[in-house]
């Protein structure tokens, strides 16, 4: 399985590039990073802006130009590309608390269940961006870009999914804001101190 982490947002609501928080001296991109290595053939980031210093057994590569910025489906269309055939685990840079087990046991279930995606569901709520796919599903991520349509769900429509029903789990947690930064390095930052 490779792992494509997307960074290349805007992070307009937390007004600073969600990316290169630090939580515990240690930014989010660098935590993402060596959660996965271990369980990952390639690490693949798709980011619009200069990321430095990071780990160099990583790509970093920009979203097309014909998508850019068009949201985290223009980057999965890039990591797809660049992974070639088979699994890959995406994740968004603004879920500092992800967890490779949890990744491992979806790939899993791709694997038994020979679908396009595994997506879990945490309190009703489904999360695309932390799951994965069958990067044959490229040419429907093509054709949803290609309609103008930009959210996820829409190529969820298009493929064949499994959804996890994961229960209540802070693993999925994402962050969006300054408070939403807080609650996590709050979490992260009392757990690391054990
Ligand atoms: N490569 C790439 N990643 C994106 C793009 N838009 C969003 N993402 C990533 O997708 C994930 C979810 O993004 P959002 O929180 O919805 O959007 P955002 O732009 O980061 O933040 P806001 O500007 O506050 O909406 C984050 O990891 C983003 O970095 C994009 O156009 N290209």
């Amino acid at each position: 399985m490779n792992t494509i982490i997307l960074a290349g947002g805007k992070s307009s609501r937390m007004g600073e590039n969600k990316a290169l928080m630090k939580i515990g001296g240690k930014r989010i991109i660098d935590r993402l990073i060596e959660e996965f290595i271990p369980v990952s053939e390639k690490v693949i980031i798709i980011a619009n802006e200069e990321l430095p210093q990071i780990d160099d057994s990583v790509l970093i590569l920009e979203d097309s130009e014909t998508f850019k910025g068009q949201g985290p489906l223009a980057g999965m269309l890039t990591g797809f590309t660049a992974a070639g055939e088979g699994l890959c685990f995406v994740v968004a840079c603004d879920m500092p608390l992800a967890s490779n087990k949890l990744a491992r046991q979806l790939e899993q279930t791709i694997i038994d269940k020979k679908v396009d995606a595994v997506i879990p569901v945490a309190d009703g709520q489904i999360h695309p961006l932390f799951a994965v796919y069958n990067t044959r599903i490229l040419k429907d991520v093509i054709e949803t870009l290609k309609d103008d349509k930009r959210a996820v769900k829409s190529l969820l429509d298009r493929i064949e999914v499994e959804y996890i029903e994961i229960g209540n789990s802070s693993v999925l947690r994402n962050m969006n804001t300054k408070e939403d930064y807080l609650e996590a390095k709050n979490i992260i930052e009392r757990r690391e101190l054990h």
